[in-house]
């Protein structure tokens, strides 16, 4: 049985201009599916406004789904009502992006990572235990040095160490972390990312990983989710996905990647022009079709791609096959 199966998932946000305007919605999330064993990481990769943020925030039900099905060591929990969460909240947790904001700045950092172990009803001197030992494993050491300091008082990369140290000091069987690193300078994205690995496989954790930026998916994911506009796009093995990318758009984001080869520095790359589209009018047919260098011209803007399975594992929504 996977950990988690997230079956064709919607999350739809009413937007209403003026009282005798009948009611729009922005679909960030429309019609997303994956399945999750236990100890995997998926990557979720797109640009800003495709929708990462939504997804990962429903799953984790923070926010209500419109439609489809979530279901958590095989009990659906789609629609299920906060007063029966609580185990559900028990076993997850969120890496925020933010170390700056997401952080209590009037509270010492003992008392950041406490404070879960008091809502679980841990007792004092075991709590201090894991909060030591907490501190020890995200290498803030040693930790008398971190254990009364604030979070102004520690740096970006410090202050996210503690935002994955809170994340995992009640061992949750799912954590999201929504771009954990992108605040961060670029100097110590691969530290961080390291260290969440090593966690992660250490305590077998299944993880979502929200990026914009598909080469900091390497240190973490196993599985990777392209979202467009709302839509996934292709989904499958990572390995099998950034060796062949399928879709047009996954081309076009690896092909975006800085190549640390000088000479390839100044290759015209096929980085399709644009903005992503509007999720409350997105285009008709293939959302990416507007942007798309192999639109098949009468089908694309017409039509839209169902996901369609190519190799084992690997989907992909392009009717370029
Ligand atoms: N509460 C809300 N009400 C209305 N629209 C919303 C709400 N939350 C998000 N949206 C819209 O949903 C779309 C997807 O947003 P989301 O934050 O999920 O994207 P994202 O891919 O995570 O982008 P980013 O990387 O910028 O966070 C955006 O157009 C956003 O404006």
């Amino acid at each position: 049985m996977p950990l988690l199966e997230v079956k064709d998932l919607r999350t739809w946000f009413p937007v209403k201009r003026g009282i005798f305007s009948p009611v729009r919605y922005v679909k960030a999330v429309d019609g997303v599916s994956f399945t999750l064993e236990k100890g995997e990481v998926l990557a979720v990769i797109g640009e800003s406004g495709s929708g990462k943020t939504t997804l990962g925030r429903t799953v984790l039900r923070l926010i209500e789904p419109t439609g489809g099905k979530i279901i958590f060591e095989g009990r659906d929990i789609t629609h299920v009502p906060e007063g029966m969460l609580r185990w559900y909240r028990f076993s997850t947790a969120m890496i925020f992006q933010d170390p700056f904001s997401s952080l209590n700045p009037y509270h010492t950092v003992q008392y950041i990572l406490e404070e879960p172990l008091i809502l679980r009803g841990v007792p004092p001197k075991e709590r201090y235990e894991q909060v030591v030992r907490a501190l020890e494993e995200v290498r803030l050491t040693p930790p008398d040095d971190f254990l009364k300091k604030y979070p102004h008082m520690l740096s970006g990369g410090q202050r996210q160490r503690v935002g994955i140290a809170r994340a995992l000091i009640t061992r949750p069987k799912f954590v999201v972390a929504d771009e954990p690193v992108s605040m961060l300078d670029v100097s110590i994205r691969a530290e961080i990312l390291s260290l969440m690995r090593s966690l992660q496989s250490k305590y077998g954790i299944t993880m979502i990983y929200i990026t914009h930026d598909i080469a900091t998916a390497k240190y973490l994911a196993d599985k990777i989710l392209v979202m467009y506009a709302g839509k996934m796009v292709e989904y499958g093995p990572f390995k099998d996905v950034i060796k062949e990318p399928l879709h047009p758009y996954t081309q076009a984001l690896i092909e975006a990647l800085p190549d640390p080869d000088p000479a390839n520095r100044f290759k015209i790359r096929k980085v399709p022009p644009g903005e992503p589209p509007s999720l409350i009018n997105p285009p008709s047919g293939c959302r990416f079709h507007p942007r798309c260098p192999y639109i098949i011209k009468g089908k694309c803007e017409k039509e839209e791609p169902k996901l369609v399975e190519i190799k084992p594992g690997h989907l992909v929504a392009c009717w370029l096959y």
